[in-house]
């Protein structure tokens, strides 16, 4: 049996330590504020914005969300983007994606201040990640698996860690995070030959494909940390989600393993008020 790397202690440390940043910022009268931005009301965007309030609320951070209807178009919501990100009391910007088809999400995205960027949407991010520039905010989700890696000692210099997906909110930025605690590390992706060979020879395995409980029993071996960064509709059980992994068939090999629900997921709402109060800091001439 796999020792379950669960999300929840380490959203709660992340908080802890986020409340004490935020009463010290109240008591020089600046509170740290999130602006969420919506088009329309897809339920997995929802679902994150409700823990992401959550999230807000219990740490006593101020957020505002901006919802547009989902036929907006490109020149008023362009409109609407730079007035938000001109905002004084707003330091961090989280903007669902994908947006809706009709509008041109990279031109929109440019539009985000690159110091409120606290989800790597602009270049600009995604380059000072790339360049290794503390300033630079990478995305909230493979944040969070390397908070889960770091809140649960999984050693990384030296290791052999495998990304299995390289898409740019997830798999690209996690290699860049996982090298940057020089674990030597392989980028896997569709056209990866003898995918289930590459992923036996990890010690740290991140799985993040999109692909329902893809990951078997021919992926791994014992003494292997397995990462589940995937959601996806559960084709077993209808109305619940799982991972990338197969939980059942991995979990009585491995060493340890993220769950889903209560993996990854559960710790990307507190990396995402960490980036904010950070951003704020920043701003503020505080850090
Ligand atoms: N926990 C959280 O907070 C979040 C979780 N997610 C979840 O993470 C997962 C990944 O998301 P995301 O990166 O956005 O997904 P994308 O669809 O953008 O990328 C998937 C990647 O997996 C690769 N891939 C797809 N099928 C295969 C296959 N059969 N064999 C090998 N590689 C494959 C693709 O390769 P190629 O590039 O060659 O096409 C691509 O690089 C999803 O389940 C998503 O729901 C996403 C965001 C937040
Ligand atoms: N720019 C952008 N960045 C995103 O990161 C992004 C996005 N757009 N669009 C929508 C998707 C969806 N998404 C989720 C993140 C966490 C949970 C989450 O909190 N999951 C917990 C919830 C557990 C529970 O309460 O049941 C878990 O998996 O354990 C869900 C969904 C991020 N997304």
């Amino acid at each position: 049996m796999a020792e379950r790397l669960t999300g929840k202690p380490v959203a709660d440390a992340i908080k802890e330590e986020l409340k004490g940043r935020v009463a010290d910022l109240k008591a020089k009268g600046i509170v740290p504020k999130l602006g969420i931005v919506r088009v329309g009301a897809r339920s997995d965007d929802l679902y994150y914005e409700g823990g992401a309030k959550k999230t807000c609320e219990s740490i006593g951070m101020e957020y505002e969300v901006f919802e547009y209807p989902q036929d907006i178009d490109q020149e008023s919501f362009e409109k609407a983007i730079t007035e938000i990100g001109a905002r004084k009391d707003i330091h961090g910007i989280l903007m669902f994606s994908p947006l809706p088809k009709h509008l041109n999400e990279r031109k929109i995205r440019s539009l985000i201040p690159v110091e409120k960027d606290v989800d790597s949407l602009t270049l600009g991010s995604a380059g000072k990640v790339f360049a290794d520039d503390p300033t630079g905010f990478p995305p909230c989700t493979p944040t969070a698996v390397m908070e889960i890696l770091k809140y649960y000692n999984i050693p990384l210099e030296g290791k052999r860690a495998v990304v299995l997906g390289r898409s740019l909110v997830v798999g690209k930025p996690a290699a860049i995070l996982l090298l940057r605690e020089n674990a030597t590390v392989t980028i896997c992706h569709s056209r990866t030959k003898n995918l289930p060979e590459v992923c036996r020879e990890a010690d740290i395995l991140v799985a993040a494909v999109g692909r329902a409980k893809m990951v078997k029993e021919d992926y791994v071996k014992p003494g292997m940390v397995v990462i589940d960064v995937g959601i996806n509709e559960d084709p077993d059980n209808p109305g619940k989600y799982c991972g990338d992994v197969d939980f059942e068939k991995v979990e009585p090999i491995v060493d340890k393993i993220t769950p889903v629900p209560g993996g990854v997921g559960s710790v990307t709402t507190a990396v995402l008020c960490k980036h904010t109060v950070k951003a704020c800091e920043i701003l503020n001439g505080l850090a």
